[in-house]
């Protein structure tokens, strides 16, 4: 079976892994300053209004919830009974890796064509200026990484990962189907969710992101915009403001973080198997000079060898299939190459 970084390896992306300490800059340097009108697209927000929370408990959170995919493709969610214990002890995980010191962190630098380790977002290499960050990526285990981080007490750190995709996993379940339900997608209609539509064998990637104190946070950009080429995305962040999401008309929007609550963004296969119904979500990260940022992205795609395609149940004689059908393998390689035109890459009829 495929595995993920298979992508990689049919599309090394290179990116330069040795830069400086972030902690220890006093000044921007030129190569992280993005232009001053980077922050601002010249459309104002329309209103204060924001992704909306939705609690998991209120019975109207399916419809609630197709509201916000089809208005934001993204969504807030609260009581969605992952412990908070659980949260504190990922972002736990994150904290401690960032602030190893470096020549430690590169031991387990993510290789041009590996999937996972540590380093800068891989769509650096799509701008010319550098990302005020630093990330690690888990693809299946992190122990031979972490092993290279922590010798003696990797476990830890490991238990920590698997407790948490286990936890992740479940919430996927019920969010693919609260989303799907909306569109009249039953458990019948999409067999790759297993007999019990549970979304067991989903794959999925866990990045831990974390942005440093900066001198000149509106000179610099923490990640730039992007979707993500997921189903779906399970963000937790800690309680730093920094996500924003791109409303079409109405600018860049903040997601203020909640107490214990996780940000949701549809992603370009939901995109994709929605018929272009519920759109993916662009987002990006700005930075502060007072507190450090830290977020945890799960990034959940179909099991490698399913190939997504637009529901037959969303496709009739006045609604055309509007993509081909791709596999997540396929669809990242076509992210590697062609970044945020990647979508419009796997289109089938120009948008009318
Ligand atoms: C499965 C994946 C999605 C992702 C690339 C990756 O291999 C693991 C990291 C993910 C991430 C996180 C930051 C933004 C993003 C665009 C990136 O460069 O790495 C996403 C990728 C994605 O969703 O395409
Ligand atoms: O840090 C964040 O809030 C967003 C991270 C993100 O977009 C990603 O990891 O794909
Ligand atoms: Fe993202």
């Amino acid at each position: 079976m495929p595995s993920l970084s298979e992508a990689y390896r049919a599309h090394p992306v290179h990116v330069q892994h040795k830069h400086p300490d972030l902690n220890s800059l006093q000044e921007l340097p030129e190569s992280y300053t993005w232009t001053h009108h980077s922050h601002d697209d010249h459309t104002p927000a329309a209103s204060n209004e924001s992704v909306p929370v939705i609690d998991l408990n209120d019975p109207n959170a399916s419809k609630l919830i197709h509201h916000a995919c089809i208005t934001w493709g993204a969504y807030q969610v609260v009581n969605h009974a992952i412990p908070m214990s659980l949260l504190q002890d990922i972002q736990w995980v994150g904290e401690t890796l960032f602030s190893l010191p470096c020549h430690q962190k590169q031991k387990a630098a993510r290789s041009p064509d590996g999937a996972d380790g540590y380093g800068l977002a891989r769509i650096s290499s799509f701008f010319p200026k550098l990302m005020w960050s630093e990330g690690f990526t888990i693809v299946g285990s992190p122990l031979e990484h972490f092993r290279q981080l922590w010798p003696q007490d990797y476990h830890k750190y490991c238990d920590i990962v698997k407790r948490y995709d286990e936890a992740m996993k479940k919430l996927v379940g019920k969010l693919m189907w609260l989303m799907l339900d909306s569109l009249g997608i039953t458990k019948e209609d999409l067999k790759w969710a297993g007999s019990k539509g549970q979304f067991k064998k989903t794959c999925a990637a866990l990045q831990l992101n974390s942005y440093p104190t900066c001198p000149d946070p509106d000179r610099a950009m923490g990640l730039a915009a992007h979707t993500d080429s997921t189903l779906l995305t399970i963000l937790y962040q800690n309680n730093i403001s920094g996500l924003q999401v791109h409303r079409k008309g109405g600018g860049w929007v903040t997601v203020a973080p909640v107490p214990e609550g996780l940000v949701i963004n549809v992603g370009d296969l939901l995109h994709i198997l929605s018929n272009g119904l519920y759109p993916s979500v662009l987002h990006r990260v700005l930075v502060n000079r007072i507190q450090q940022r830290l977020s945890v992205a799960y990034l959940c795609g179909p099991p490698p060898n399913v190939e997504i395609c637009p529901h037959a149940k969303l496709v009739g004689p006045n609604k055309p299939p509007l993509y081909k059908a791709v596999t997540w393998n396929e669809y990242l390689g076509t992210k590697a190459k062609h970044f945020n035109k990647a979508l419009s890459n796997v289109r089938l009829c120009a948008p009318s």
